[in-house]
């Protein structure tokens, strides 16, 4: 599969094969953060983010809202975390309670009702603090959120193509953007950890303080607490989870893993089929639900239990590789405490009691310790979200594999009026990961406001011509020229800004109609008239007008209707809720195939638009627009175009032959290479590969 630079150095790489999964490891090159499962990787992680984190406060405490309610969250969440050693003291004082009634027999009821008061005001004061601190945080909470929905959203917003579907671009994006609003949330999420460590902090020490103070006359007291604490974190570090940072275990170095496992491939792909909405109509319409399912069933057998998710398949086989080896020591400790109370005991039988109630006390505090926030599951967790704050942050450094250009284009903004040359000389390209030239060795010249019509086959290369014009992609070979100007100076905004382009593979903004068309032309999207004349000129205006909503209409819309978990078929009605409030019943959109197409011809054609103050593009790219258009729309299509000639350059790029080559100043005949170029009578005086296609294809149709 690889080429030339991205030849690998098998020396230093080793594989090892765990289930389906095929591990590959650089030796001796270690990734400059990831760490393995120690506590002392977990603090260098945490040193290393934590201006990240310095940052992210910074920012949060720039928020007005913010601002005002953090304070108070913290405030509350520690008044919080000493309730326990408050209750704590009263316990004390129980035990001291006890103690008096044994050596005198007698009870103070005043100390009674103190301590029974006291534990009744702390629940009360605990439930009330909570209940504020629920209060505080949602608004706080949103704030935060909607702050960093805005910061993803312009990092990613400036992605260029190559570069987001790189796949380990893909993963540092899926760690901010994975789960529903997980980055958006990630900042908060931190916070409140932070917040809970600091509380759990001061719980803790707060009680060990009490527990001091309480035992401290005892004797054997404070010796029961020190063995208590280590045992506790003893047992904290026992169920410390083996986990890096990062979820997998010991691999802090350079790695990729693969599956060729095909049934596990299979059985992946049987999943989505399944589960996409796009898929639906072709599962149904093929009456395919019982073979996917017994095809599944099957691969599943096939693979056997070793159909795991990469994670769980490692997690599986390092475990093997980790035996407790201290185990024996840390159950030993464990046991400390009731060693020293046995002890007491036999030494002083008389104080058994009071010894009890000690270790009970001491117990019940402790366990309360591994079972809080301190869990180091908790820790971990945090550890990993300090490092996506740090993910957060990196997003804005990408950088675009479409490096950008510094000059500005055009030089005068008029030019842009009478359209843009465009010239490849010897250019060729190969898509990333490809060893296959999708273009060898291409060169043409388009002249300024000319109308150039790219023909060839399927895979021909047409569409790749059009990815380098925008320079979604670069040349692997060769220079283009825009204006004379070699591509990659130019400016990237600016070269885009003076082009629309029409891609094969089109899609609808999940937005309103009215935005869809406007966005062809960010200047203008906000000017209805544009926008309605744009519709006129794609042939989409007509049936826009008909639809209820009109220009408001979204084809998908982005956010669903809610209804309870239970569904429709388990007997529940939902039509009363959905016909008064105007709820949809159906998720899918109204616009035929060929509706959509007009929409997106539309798009395009808000490029063309000017006003006295915005300037439109120079240039107009279609790429095969007409496929799902009636010979109508396709006519009137083809005679917008030519109105266009004279004024922009258009390219079109077209497999099927007829009456828009005839009126072309340049016809391109592709196939990976320019086999044949110049008008249509050229052509076809040449008598070559264009002229025998179009006497097949078109002429019997004219
Ligand atoms: N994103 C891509 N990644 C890898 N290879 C690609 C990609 N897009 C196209 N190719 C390959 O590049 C070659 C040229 O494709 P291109 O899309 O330019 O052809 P085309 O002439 O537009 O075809 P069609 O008429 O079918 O749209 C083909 O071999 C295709 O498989």
């Amino acid at each position: 599969m690889a080429t030339g630079s991205r030849q690998l150095d098998l020396r230093t790489v080793t594989h090892t094969r765990i289930g389906i999964w095929d591990l590959y490891e650089e030796r001796g090159k270690e990734l400059p953060r990831r760490s393995d499962s120690s506590i002392l990787e977990a603090l260098v992680q945490i040193r290393d983010n934590t201006p990240y984190v310095i940052r992210m406060f910074k920012e949060i405490f720039n928020i007005r809202q913010v601002r005002r309610l953090l304070p108070a969250f913290l405030i509350v969440r520690v008044l919080d975390s000493l309730i326990p050693a408050v209750c704590l003291w009263y316990d004390g004082q129980l035990l001291q309670l006890v103690e008096a009634v044994m050596e005198r027999r007698t009870v103070d009821t005043t100390v009674v009702i103190h301590v029974a008061v006291g534990r009744v005001t702390c629940a009360v004061a605990s439930r009330l603090l909570r209940h504020v601190q629920r209060r505080i945080e949602i608004p706080l909470r949103m704030s935060i959120k909607q702050f960093y929905a805005k910061h993803i959203f312009h990092s990613m917003a400036r992605i260029d193509l190559p570069t987001f579907t790189d796949s380990a671009v893909l993963k540092q994006l899926n760690s901010v953007t994975l789960f529903r609003d997980m980055g958006m949330d990630l900042a908060w999420k931190v916070a409140a950890e932070l917040a809970n460590l600091a509380a759990t902090t001061t719980s803790i020490f707060s009680q060990l303080f009490v527990l001091f103070t309480v035992l401290r006359k005892q004797q054997d007291g404070p010796l029961l607490v020190i063995l208590g604490f280590s045992q506790s974190l003893f047992r904290w570090y026992r169920t410390a989870p083996p986990l890096s940072a990062d979820g997998l275990y010991s691999m802090s170095g350079v790695w990729a893993a693969t599956t060729t496992n095909d049934d596990y491939i299979r059985m992946q792909g049987l999943k989505i089929l399944n589960q996409v909405s796009s898929h639906r109509k072709e599962l149904v319409a093929g009456n395919l639900g019982e073979y996917i399912t017994s095809q599944f069933h099957e691969s599943a057998q096939r693979v056997g239990d070793d159909a795991g998710d990469f994670r769980e398949v490692c997690e599986a086989y390092f475990m093997k590789k980790f035996p407790s080896i201290t185990s024996i020591l840390r159950e030993t400790l464990d046991e400390l405490p009731q060693i020293a109370f046995m002890l007491r005991a036999v030494r002083r039988p008389t104080t058994i009691s009071s010894s009890f109630m000690s270790l009970v006390l001491v117990e019940h505090t402790f366990n309360s310790f591994i079972s809080t926030h301190l869990s180091p599951y908790r820790i971990f967790g945090l550890v990993r979200m300090i490092t996506d704050v740090r993910n957060i942050y990196e997003l804005k450094n990408v950088q675009n594999k479409v490096v950008d250009g510094t000059e500005q284009f055009p030089e005068n903004q008029q030019s842009l009026s009478n359209g843009i040359s465009v010239e490849f000389r010897n250019v060729s390209f190969q898509y990333p990961d490809e060893e296959r030239y999708a273009l060898r060795n291409v060169s043409f010249r388009i002249e300024a406001s000319q109308l150039c019509v790219i023909v060839g086959g399927n895979g021909s290369g047409k569409s790749t011509i059009l990815n380098l014009i925008s320079r979604i992609y670069d040349p692997t070979e060769g220079t283009i020229l825009i204006d004379n100007r070699d591509i990659k100076t130019l400016k990237l905004a600016d070269l885009r800004a003076a082009m629309s382009i029409l891609f094969q593979d089109y899609t609808h903004f999940p937005l309103s109609i009215r935005e869809n068309i406007g966005l062809g032309n960010p200047g203008l999207a906000q000017d209805d008239d544009n926008i309605r004349e744009a519709a006129s000129m794609g042939g989409s205006r007509n049936f826009i007008e008909e639809l209820p909503d009109g220009f408001d209409t979204y084809i998908d819309r982005p956010v669903d209707d809610r209804y309870p978990d239970l569904s429709e078929g388990s007997g529940v009605d939902y039509s009363n809720v959905r016909n008064m409030g105007g709820l949809r019943t159906s998720t899918v959109s109204d616009l035929s195939g060929g509706q959509k197409q007009r929409l997106a011809v539309s798009r395009t054609f808000m490029g063309s638009l000017v006003t006295d103050t915005d300037s439109s593009v120079g240039m107009l790219l279609f790429d095969e627009p007409s496929a799902s258009l009636d010979p109508t729309a396709e006519n009137e299509l083809f005679e917008n175009l030519r109105k266009l000639k004279g004024t922009k350059t258009v390219i079109f790029s077209t497999h099927r032959f007829g009456n828009l080559t005839r009126h072309a100043d340049l016809i391109l005949y592709m196939d990976q290479s320019v086999q044949e170029q110049g008008t249509h009578d050229e052509l076809m005086r040449k008598e070559g590969e264009y002229a025998h296609i179009w006497n097949l294809q078109a002429k019997p149709f004219l």
